[in-house]
């Protein structure tokens, strides 16, 4: 009779796609969360109501009641009611504006009015970076990657996905409530509180990730591993372009910034579910996986020691990846964050389009990371596809930063190119990472190199928020902002860009002395 061959549940096509779909769930919900902020800057930097006409304009509501009283009262015209709770929808205004220095009387009629939280440029780029605070000063992502090789996959990430639940409800709280003149750790008591939720919840976003790394590692390794990392980034980024594209609306629609993040966190719960229906699949894989190693007489791996990290830490190729990593995704992410209202003050997009051009980012690499990363596993090349994808981010952020071509299908154009370079470098860079590391390190492994980028996550907002209030404001005589010069911001992002070239480039020539393999083939013939 013949003996029947033990397999390993990863052994099975399905098993290891379904496993693959839900992890990647999970992190597409927590996408979505980190980014829903995002198209809100202006909104969160304008003080009191933020009134929004059909014609998709907008004006904050002070302004337009003192607009519509002086031309009532010049033209003898009984008033509308104008007290600010009356500004609703379908509400007609008159008044008198400026057009090619003429003065034209203009009718415009109500669309939507919503809440402005009266943040300054600094403030919203703190929010912005608190993402990664817990994370970079308190070690918080350096241990969570050896809290993962020490207690596990299943452990790590129901905590994890947990703590991004918490965090996203805390930045509910702080963002729905008005909080009047009161501080916290000496800053307006929203913008801190917001903070700390987003901090909480970027903690366990970024641990969520090193986890989801290591399982798609787990069930993919030898196989269809780029790709099956290309498909996860390519979900992930679903949650980032929905953020982009639905949470203006959804705040408009509501009147309020808080609606778009208790949306968020509705998806989140269900992030979270999804991640213990893995758990119960991953506890079936380490059974086949004990049952294969028994028959085949293998010896148990030895487990993770605190030692290993120092194999880590010698690794010239690891610290050039940290390096890439670090340089590349501060030009990516922390731009996305503040792309909405350069499109608006620079292309002069309409705001409730505005967030769609940063949204074409993430969704062009939707298909784009899957793709390249299969051209990875088939034909390899992964270091050069890292230097091109480094050329093409320098040159997007040169094209912003040019004071000519102000048209909104340039943006559009550059925003394209931007997301083939941000599908060629992840694409290539995170399946490059198990050739250079052994798998029992990878958690540690992926832990420091997300340790290192969340000092760009983190630092970098603070650094363009700051700038851009202090050099790219531009204000009228009596101190009214009239709009933004994004030259400054865009130079910045610019030099990070140059950075990565000269990196990939180190790379490149490190693994053709180590031999990693990063130019070969991922799958095994
Ligand atoms: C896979 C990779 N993820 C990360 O780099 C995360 N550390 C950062 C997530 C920030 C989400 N806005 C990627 O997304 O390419």
């Amino acid at each position: 009779m013949k003996e029947k061959i033990q397999k390993k549940l990863s052994d099975s096509k399905a098993a290891r796609w379904t496993a693959l779909f839900i992890v990647s769930f999970t992190m597409m919900c927590g996408y979505f969360l980190t980014d829903v902020m995002s198209p809100l800057e202006n909104l969160l930097t304008t003080k009191g109501k933020v009134v929004y006409f059909t014609d998709d304009t907008s004006m904050p509501a002070d302004t337009l009641v003192a607009k519509v009283r002086l031309f009532s009262a010049a033209n003898m015209l009984s008033e509308p009611d104008l007290t600010v709770e009356k500004l609703g929808a379908g509400a007609k205004m008159q008044y008198q504006e400026q057009v090619n220095g003429q003065q034209v009387t203009v009718e415009k009629t109500i669309s939507s009015v919503a809440r402005g939280e009266g943040w300054s440029s600094t403030e919203y780029g703190f929010f912005s970076g608190a993402y990664g605070l817990i994370n970079v000063f308190l070690l918080m992502l350096f241990f969570g990657g050896v809290i993962l090789d020490k207690m596990g996959i299943r452990f790590t990430g129901t905590m994890s996905s947990g703590l991004m639940l918490v965090g996203a409800l805390i930045k509910w709280y702080a963002l729905s409530t008005d909080f009047g003149d009161a501080q916290l750790f000496g800053m307006n008591m929203q913008v801190a509180l917001a903070s700390v939720g987003f901090a909480i919840f970027g903690m366990g976003a970024e641990i969520t990730g090193i986890t989801v790394s290591k399982v798609i590692v787990k069930w993919f390794a030898g196989k269809e591993l780029a790709l099956a990392m290309g498909l996860q980034v390519a979900m992930a980024r679903i949650g980032t372009a929905l953020a982009l594209a639905v949470s203006l609306p959804v705040a408009r629609m509501m009147g309020n910034v808080s609606y778009p993040v208790l949306f968020g966190a509705i998806v989140l719960c269900t992030g979270f579910v999804s991640y213990l229906v893995y758990c119960m699949m991953d506890r079936k894989e380490d059974a086949s996986a004990e049952a294969v190693r028994m028959e085949s007489g293998q010896e148990k791996e030895e487990g993770f020691k605190m030692s290993d990290l120092k194999q880590i830490f010698c690794s010239r190729g690891f610290w050039l990846i940290n390096l890439l990593c670090l340089m590349f995704y501060a030009g990516v992410f922390p731009f996305l964050k503040f792309a909405t209202k350069l499109m608006i003050y620079k292309y002069d997009v309409p705001e409730s389009f505005a967030g769609l051009i940063p949204a074409l980012l993430p969704f062009g690499t939707i298909l784009l990371t899957p793709v390249f990363g299969s051209l990875y596993d088939r034909i390899g090349r992964g270091a050069t596809l890292m230097i091109i994808g480094s050329f093409m981010l320098t040159a997007v952020h040169v094209l912003f930063a040019l004071p000519v071509m102000n048209y909104w299908w340039f943006a559009v154009v550059v925003m394209i190119v931007l997301g083939i370079a941000f599908s060629l470098v992840p694409s290539a860079m995170w399946p490059s990472v198990p050739k250079i590391i052994p798998m029992k390190q990878l958690g540690s492994a992926y832990a420091i190199i997300f340790y290192i980028q969340n000092i760009g996550l983190t630092t970098v907002p603070w650094l363009i928020g700051w700038v851009i209030e202090h050099f790219a404001t531009l204000r009228n005589e009596a101190g009214v902002i009239t709009g933004y010069d994004y030259t400054a911001p865009m130079v910045i992002f610019a030099i990070f860009g140059v950075c990565a070239i000269v990196i990939a480039m180190l790379l490149r020539a490190e693994d053709a002395k180590k031999h990693y393999g990063l130019e070969e083939a991922n799958m095994k013939k």
